[in-house]
């Protein structure tokens, strides 16, 4: 109920559509109820020998073709107008549910599952769909046959009315048992679902890891214990499904009994005739109706609520990383980085910097080296704020970046990462990515730039190349071209490299090298790297150790101090 009207407030862009939609299902349900009342007055006219009836039988017939018009066009515009408020609103929803994805922290994705994810966006929204369009719809048209119908019941005679009630009360036990188990089943049928697809959706992407290791088997086995659970879960609500749809048919069978053989008493006593009968059966099917069809009902709404409970979860997820209200907009800085006091986890009791103080000059190109896992790729990471530090702060042009919006902040920052991800697009749009501005002399110039350019002009159809997914068809050493190309090309005051070079082979890495020696000459560089060599013409070197910074020096005053860094050299040399 709460996340029907949850949806019903967010969806007021069409609430005309919803309400128009109410009336029309409201004249056709209605309308429906005369058929019985047709058929019960035609046999009244029949049993009494009237001689105008062949006049009242085409005054009838003209009237049920009026409500059968009426049935029919209101159903058809109720449907066509819940749906298009419905699919509207599952778009936008789609929408709302991606943009918040891609505004939630670093940590959250790290914690979630791909594949999870994918299915709240593709799948579960559309259970919003099923609410609006069928479900509350058929809940309005349930309740006001049954109100509506009981009515009549009452009108045609009050006796037989309340004889038929007598199973009702069963009718509803039935079905509220069956409310109160259908709902967390399908929950625990929809989170199988969402880890199996999970699953799948991991195992695709590893791929070639699963060939490598030879995990074919074990893989397969998992798909399959997921496969099963998710079967046994469907299976259990299905139980509850299965049982009880019956029984309700059952119960409601004897309340027609009942009237049969107690309507037949009263037509022998002549409190009722022939006529009334007839109508009153018509009308008790359609009175057990809605009875029956609300154990469905709130199988499907168990269902769709749940679907729709998962988006919103999403939803109302709060970002560790969020932007102030008064944010205000960086514009392009100068490039002076400071930590200050910086003290950060990823989990509270694993530290992994603790109180670090570096002030980085506007224009300098630093290093930071030290021990794999160390945390230098986490200090890019605090610069670009995917994180925020437990204690102390980032600095850029002396202003503390929590205090500016995170676009402003990033369009500052260039990144290189150690993992390069390509889209599925061509040479030309994975650089230009992110730039829309960039024109095509300005792409070819950062690829030459990048030392890109002559792989790409050998490719099949040179810039216009597709690369794959992730740039499957592309090597190691050219997907980082392409994504150094593309850092090249936005031009930021600050260039972070991490480990950019690591996929290249020697001779382009000292060709890279000297292009990204270049372009740091007049930005801000922070230069992660395991191979000391490239580290030789940082204006400072910052050695990491621990949860602290050893030392800091240029290349020559380490090697002289013969600290971590002359022993770290020792060890590469
Ligand atoms: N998302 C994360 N969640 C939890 N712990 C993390 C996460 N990312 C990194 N860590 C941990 O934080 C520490 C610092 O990691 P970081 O990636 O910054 O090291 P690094 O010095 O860049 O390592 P490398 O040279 O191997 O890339 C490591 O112990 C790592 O296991």
């Amino acid at each position: 109920m709460k996340i029907a009207l949850r949806i019903f407030c967010e969806a007021k862009k069409y609430r005309v559509f919803l309400v128009f939609a109410f009336l029309a299902l409201v004249v056709s349900t209605v309308a429906g109820f005369y058929t019985p009342w047709a058929l019960r007055e035609l046999t009244s006219i029949a049993t009494e020998g009237r001689r105008d009836f062949g006049t009242e039988a085409l005054r009838i017939g003209l009237l049920l073709l009026g409500t059968a018009t009426l049935q029919a066009a209101g159903a058809s515009a109720a449907g066509y107008m819940n749906h298009y408020a419905a699919l509207h609103y599952v778009a936008d929803l789609r929408k709302m549910l991606y943009g918040k994805l891609q505004n939630m922290s670093l940590s959250y994705f790290h914690k979630s599952r791909t594949g999870d994810l994918t299915s709240r966006v593709v799948n579960d929204t559309l259970d919003a769909e099923v609410l609006l369009a069928h479900v509350i719809p058929d809940f309005i048209v349930n309740i006001l046959t049954f109100i509506g119908v009981g009515i009549l019941l009452f009108t045609i005679n009050v006796k037989l009315a309340f004889m038929s009630l007598v199973t009702i009360p069963f009718l509803l036990g039935i079905t509220l048992w069956q409310g109160h188990h259908v709902s967390p089943v399908w929950k625990e049928n929809s989170r199988v679902r969402g880890a199996l697809a999970g699953k799948v959706q991991d195992n695709l992407s590893g791929m070639k890891e699963i060939q490598i290791f030879n995990q074919q088997g074990h893989e397969e086995n998992s798909i399959a214990h997921l496969a099963m659970l998710h079967s046994r879960a469907y299976l259990r609500a299905s139980f509850f499904f299965e049982t009880s749809y019956p029984l309700l048919a059952f119960v409601t069978a004897l309340g027609t009994v009942i009237v049969v053989i107690y309507g037949g008493h009263l037509v022998g006593t002549g409190e009722v005739n022939i006529g009334d009968i007839v109508g009153f059966a018509m009308y008790l099917s359609m009175f057990y109706g809605p009875v029956k069809n609300f154990s469905a009902l709130v199988e499907r709404s168990g269902e769709a609520g749940a679907g729709c409970k998962r988006v919103f979860d999403v939803l109302d997820e709060i970002s560790e990383v969020k932007e102030k209200e008064n944010a205000i907009v960086l514009k392009r800085v100068k490039g002076e980085i400071e930590l200050r006091d910086l003290t950060f986890s990823y989990h509270e009791d694993i530290p992994v910097m603790e109180n670090i103080n570096l002030k980085i000059q506007t224009g300098q190109t630093v290093a930071l080296v030290g021990t794999t896992g160390v945390g230098k790729s986490t200090i890019a990471n605090l610069i670009n704020r995917f994180y925020d530090p437990q204690n102390g702060a980032v600095y850029i042009d002396g202003i503390d970046i929590r205090d500016v919006t995170l676009s402003s902040l990033r369009n500052n920052i260039s990144m290189v990462l150690q993992d390069t991800f390509l889209f599925n697009g061509t040479v030309y749009e994975n650089i230009a990515y992110g730039w829309k501005g960039a024109t095509k002399e300005d792409v070819l110039a950062a690829a030459k730039a990048a030392n890109a350019h002559d792989f790409i002009e050998k490719m099949e159809h040179g810039y216009d190349t597709t690369i794959g997914e992730r740039g499957v068809l592309l090597s190691g050493g050219q997907r980082q071209r392409i994504a150094i190309a593309r850092a090249i090309l936005r031009d930021s005051p600050i260039l972070i490299l991490d480990e950019a070079t690591s996929a290249l082979d020697t001779k382009t890495e000292m060709e890279i090298q000297a292009a990204l020696n270049e372009i740091s000459k007049t930005r801000t560089t922070i230069m992660i790297a395991h191979r000391l060599s490239t580290t030789r013409d940082a204006d400072l070197i910052v050695v990491l150790n621990g949860t602290g910074i050893a030392e800091m020096g240029s290349h020559d005053e380490l090697m002289e101090r013969g600290g971590i860094f002359a022993g770290l050299h020792g060890v590469h040399a």
